[in-house]
């Protein structure tokens, strides 16, 4: 849906589709015949499209995929209608102009934004490209190398930085009202040409080094998006830009669209996009007890037990979250000193690559506090513990934090497989603990499994979920049981490629398919990563490897 107002000479189009104003075939309809009326009007010379509520489009819906062409107007016949329109359009953008939303506002003749607004063309996230016209208007705008930059990688850009490189025309502050300012735009502009407004109308500056930049890109793209099909169409598609007309580059991005949507690996992504946001919505089953009825005990001051590759992930992560007071503890002096060092040069690589800004880093650094004795914890809201995946010295950690740590605190364990409840009775108050098993390296994975304990408090959970989700995680509730669920998940993966090893093949012949196939690594740099031994303890604790059984017997039996 879409409401239409007039404000001096000014037509107002606005998207109304909660919470994010996706692009259903009702908005597009909406939009469509408000641009109608706003033609007709001899009153109205200008024409603004802005989002209410919190954002201005995050573009297709996702979930009206399967008809998407088939109802009037789709997508990129609307843009065209758009483009083409005798009178002014400005796009008022703020919060998100993603997907179909920014192709909507790059069909306008004028684009106004929020300091705080985002921008990117994301489809190649869900498998599939721009379809409403991104591929051929954006490199018209900003040229052939900073379009493959955006439409095959699909991350997200500030206003500004949208702005310097001529998507926006005009940055308000984040605090003034966007309308408002769009309106007083747009009043600026009646009257102006629109001949250089009509960005399918302009030629692609960069277009002769198309061939040169494309092999740039192919390059990248195939270390970065190993097995990937969308982004390799996503640079051919923008290719056609260079090479053709308007609108035959438009017929390529079209058969481009047609020939992911539907693909597996687009199905998989999507399923992925939604499944994502479900886990959110937590519930601790036969309780009525969910994320929507309990709230997060406030988090200021946390603790991480343990330097080696899991405790330093995850000060990383906690560092991101914005957490300013992270106190680390580490008592082997080497292991300490490395695992400092270790974070403060990701924290430089993170500045050097801004990622993160100067002051961000140095804030960060400051927010690091070693501790050397458990006393020291003594006023921390939560103990994340990343020590050795031993029972007996998680127990004896444990039982130390239940003495110095205040009652409210949050207890949890990082282990990847160990009962959290038997860690959870060597303290006074076992409701206090939680697991939340993060998975290596932690400042780069984006799972974090938190466990449920028998006895952990419905808070103290709504704690790890939320932690997991100022984390930028996304965090899933489980059970507590023999290995969760990541862990019984990649069990039958290693089984199967130590299947492998027994048939003959070398580890690294294995990980060199695996990660043809598209994985970041291969499973036997996992298992060198996370630790082979920690397998090892775990099987042997289960008594899953008989030392009876003579060499070369297979998994199964041992
Ligand atoms: C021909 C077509 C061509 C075109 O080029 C194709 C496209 O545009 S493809 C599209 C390209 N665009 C993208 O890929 C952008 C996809 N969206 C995002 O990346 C994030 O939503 C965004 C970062 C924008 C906001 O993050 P945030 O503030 O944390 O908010 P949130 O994420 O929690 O979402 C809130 C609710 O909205 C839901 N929902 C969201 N988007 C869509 C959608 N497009 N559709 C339907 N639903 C959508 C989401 O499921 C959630 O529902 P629930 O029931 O409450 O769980």
């Amino acid at each position: 849906m879409a409401n239409y107002s007039v404000r001096n000479q000014v037509a107002i189009i606005s998207l109304c589709s909660p919470p994010v104003n996706a692009l259903s075939s009702d908005v597009r309809r909406g939009i469509l015949d408000s641009l109608k009326k706003a033609e007709q009007d001899v009153k109205v010379a200008a024409i603004v499209i802005c989002g209410e509520g919190r954002t201005f489009c995050v573009g297709a819906d996702i979930t009206e995929f399967k008809s998407e062409f088939k109802t009037f107007p789709n997508l990129f016949e609307l843009v065209d209608i758009l483009e083409s329109s005798p009178k002014p359009i400005v796009a008022a953008i703020h919060g998100h102009a993603f997907g179909g939303g920014l192709e909507v506002a790059l069909a306008c003749h004028y684009r106004v934004a929020l300091s705080s607004a985002k921008l990117a063309l994301p489809e190649v996230k869900l498998g599939i490209l721009p379809g409403a016209g991104g591929t051929q208007r954006l490199p018209r705008l900003i040229g052939i190398d900073s379009s493959m930059q955006w439409i095959a990688f699909g991350d997200e850009y500030s206003a500004q930085i949208a702005a310097n490189i001529g998507i926006i025309d005009r940055i308000f502050p984040s605090n003034a009202d966007i309308l408002e300012s769009a309106v007083q735009y747009a009043q600026s502009i009646i009257g102006k040409s629109l001949i250089n407004r009509r960005v399918s109308k302009l030629p692609v500056k960069d277009a002769s080094k198309v061939s040169h930049i494309m092999e740039k890109y192919k390059q990248i793209v195939g270390k970065k998006s190993r097995g990937a099909i969308a982004p390799m169409v996503c640079l051919e598609a923008i290719k056609h830009a260079a090479l053709l007309p308007y609108v035959e580059g438009m017929k390529k991005e079209r058969m481009g669209i047609e020939a992911l949507m539907g693909s597996d690996q687009s199905k998989s992504l999507i399923y992925m996009f939604f499944a994502e946001r479900q886990v959110r919505n937590w519930t601790i089953p036969g309780t009525g007890i969910n994320s929507k009825n309990t709230k997060p005990i406030k988090v200021e001051k946390v603790a991480v037990i343990g330097l080696g590759t899991m405790g330093r992930g995850i000060v990383l992560s906690l560092l991101k979250a914005g957490i300013k007071h992270v106190s680390v503890m580490e008592l082997n002096k080497t292991a300490r000193e490395n695992g400092l060092l270790f974070i403060k040069n990701i924290l430089e690589g993170y500045a050097a690559r801004g990622t993160i800004s100067e002051t961000q880093k140095r804030s960060m650094v400051d927010a690091l506090k070693p501790v050397s004795n458990f006393e020291m914890l003594k006023d921390t809201d939560l103990v994340i513990e990343a020590v050795f995946e031993s029972m007996s010295i998680k127990k004896d950690i444990f039982a130390k934090l239940g003495q110095v740590c205040k009652p409210s605190a949050v207890l949890a364990t990082n282990t990847s497989a160990l009962d959290v409840d038997e860690i959870a009775m060597v303290t006074p108050k076992p409701k206090q603990v939680v697991g939340m098993h993060f998975f290596a390296p932690a400042h780069v994975m984006k799972l974090l499994e938190n466990v449920r304990g028998s006895k952990s408090s419905p808070q103290v959970i709504a704690t790890a979920m939320n932690m997991g989700q100022r984390m930028g995680k996304v965090t899933v509730l489980v059970g507590n049981c023999h290995g969760f669920v990541g862990n019984r998940m990649f069990r039958h993966y290693t089984v199967e490629t130590d299947f492998m090893l027994e048939e003959g093949a070398y580890p690294e012949q294995v990980d060199t398919v695996l990660k043809k196939f598209g994985f970041a690594m291969g499973r036997y740099q996992v298992g060198d990563l996370s630790g082979n031994d920690i397998g090892y303890r775990m099987r042997t604790k289960f008594e899953m490897t008989n030392k009876q059984q003579p060499p070369g017997a297979p998994e199964r039996e041992r």
